[in-house]
């Protein structure tokens, strides 16, 4: 590439390091709940394996009907009361006019985004208050009826929607900001909030939400919270450990949990939100949430670049924080396989010519000039050093967004793409991409594709593997593969993703006995009956626990 061509100044929106061949097209976000794409064929191992069930992604209607989870897992339903006249009485009573019974309305709030998994609940109901659920969860609880937390029902592990007839208990309604405190950056909202909604309020006053990922457009924030989302800003701003102040639950019984403050420093006693972040509601129900939100950075860069071998991407990397320092705010990766789904499958255009792997590198900052002389300096040193072999930066939002979505969209390319087994594994950064290597050497011609791709920053892979149809022999030459390997090299099989439904019986690849018997000591202290997201998170001796 000629220095000449460097971007100094990056005045022109969108500038290319080496020869512009293409322009990608924008699209939106990914969809969610009832606006799911067309119908992947997606049978990981669950709780057991599905039964006997093998169709070709080819010759499924697009809109097939998802075999329900109970018979295709071989899981026991639990001794829950069924719903009566009686019950449903009492919730028309509690949330007048917002207790959904019709079963076409229910449909897609029984199936998850990637209709992998299905429940067969017959009652959503949709509170607009803490009291409500609280009122909800109350008489739930007496009459050992089980419930189903639900957000936007964006999911990938099978944790947001019913397993058999859980009442869904949905956060749609409760989208109301509460405040914002321009001083401190806290925003204070209930559990419903849309996370883009959110980040266009924030936007609006000078501040942007600490995460983003690719559901933005339909995942809700108390959703996020409950399953600790991680994506693609948690290089800069860190996880929803750090940022998450404080959180208002309701636990199982009914009753609230008031720890909503919004201090930066509070030492005293235990930190009980931190129960509740990441544990998939299963020991209490999120339903407002109190979160620090940084300033709108006022430069943002991004640079697209092709690497020609996985030490330059894991170097580019290295050289990027070394040389960008406080301003690097993303660094994801793809390879070439995503690529060529996100060009076939979404008909997106690569602006590069091709490479091996793709890196994403993007600065946010406060000085335009600033950052941009330094993100100059990076690219130069990338390109003369020979890390970078092609490139382009985009600095206009318009064009910053497109290139962003060459990544976003590859899990919904990656559903057109046939049968989808989907890893979210953590590994030392070093290592991820071996797993990738190794696997797409040990499956050979069984897999359709074997990719990789992820948040290179945080050390998080996204291992995606397709077959035109499902088998049980694939599935055997992945599994437990997969997981041993991830724990030998001291990794994690869940890295942002949560066990849900189907990963649940693997947590003890990631977590020691000890930790696995606390665990269920604080569910069964937190939530006696079981009612809250049966079947999720834990693994359970009777239903299909393999290790
Ligand atoms: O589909 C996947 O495997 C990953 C989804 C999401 O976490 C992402 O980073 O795009
Ligand atoms: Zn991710």
């Amino acid at each position: 590439m000629g220095l000449a061509a460097l971007p100094r100044g990056l005045g022109g929106g969108w500038a290319r390091l080496r020869g512009l061949t293409g322009r990608p097209g924008g699209t939106p976000a990914r969809p969610g709940g009832a606006a799911a794409p067309a119908a992947p064929l997606l049978w990981p191992r669950g709780a057991a394996r599905p039964r006997g069930e093998g169709t070709s992604p080819a010759a499924a209607p697009r809109r097939r009907e998802v075999t329900l989870t109970g018979p295709r897992y071989g899981v026991r339903r639990r001794p829950f009361r069924a719903l009566s006249g009686r019950d449903l009485a009492a919730f028309e009573r509690l949330v007048p006019g917002r207790a959904v019974t019709d079963a076409e309305q229910l449909a897609p709030f029984n199936v998850d985004w990637l209709r992998s998994v299905r429940g067969c609940s017959k009652l959503m109901l949709k509170p607009q208050t803490t009291a409500e659920v609280s009122q909800v969860l109350r008489y739930c609880y007496e009459r050992n009826l089980a419930v189903n937390p639900q957000g936007g029902n964006t999911g990938l592990v099978g944790g947001s929607v019913p397993v058999f007839d859980e009442i869904i208990l949905s956060t749609a309604l409760m989208n109301k900001i509460i405040s914002f405190d321009k001083v401190s950056g806290i925003l204070v909202c209930q559990a419903g909030c849309i996370l883009e909604k959110l980040n266009e309020y924030l936007e609006d006053q000078g501040f942007i939400m600490p995460l983003d990922l690719g559901a933005k457009g339909s995942c809700h924030i108390g959703g996020n919270v409950a399953t600790n989302a991680g994506g693609l800003r948690l290089l800069r701003y860190g996880s929803l450990r750090g940022t998450v102040l404080g959180l208002e639950v309701v636990l199982a019984d009914g009753s609230v949990l008031d720890c909503l403050t919004s201090l930066r420093k509070d030492n005293t006693g235990y930190d009980l939100k931190q129960l509740f972040i990441g544990s998939e509601g299963t020991l209490g129900v999120i339903t407002a949430v109190s979160i620090l939100c940084p300033q709108k950075p006022k430069a943002v860069n991004l640079a697209f670049l092709g690497c020609q071998s996985f030490a330059k991407v894991l170097e580019t990397f290295t050289t990027s924080r070394a040389m960008l320092g406080e301003i690097l705010s993303a660094c994801e990766f793809m390879d070439e396989k995503c690529m060529e789904l996100v060009e076939r499958h979404l008909k997106l255009s690569n602006p590069l010519t091709g490479s091996p792997f793709y890196v994403l590198i993007e600065t946010s900052g406060s000085d335009s000039t600033h950052d941009a002389d330094k993100l100059n300096n990076f690219l130069e040193q990338a390109m003369t050093s020979g890390l970078v072999a092609d490139g382009t930066v985009a600095t206009d939002a318009k064009k910053i967004k497109t290139l962003w979505s060459l990544r976003e969209r590859i899990t919904e390319a990656l559903t057109h793409d046939g049968c989808v087994y989907k890893y979210d594994i953590s590994l030392p950064v070093g290592k991820l991409y071996d797993l990738v290597m190794d696997m797409r050497a040990r499956l050979g011609q069984s897999a359709k594709n074997v990719v990789g791709y992820g948040h290179l920053g945080d050390g998080n892979l996204h291992l995606n593997i397709t077959a035109e149809s499902y088998s049980h022999f694939l599935l055997d030459a992945i599994e437990p593969y997969v997981y041993e390997w991830t724990a030998r090299h001291k990794g994690s099989i869940s890295a942002e993703h949560g066990l849900g439904f189907k990963k649940k019986q693997y947590i003890h690849y990631s977590k020691p006995n000890e930790a696995i018997f606390l665990m269920q000591r604080f569910k069964a202290m937190l939530d006696p009956k079981g009612i809250l997201n049966p079947y999720k998170t834990l693994p359970t001796s009777s239903e299909g626990n393999m290790h």
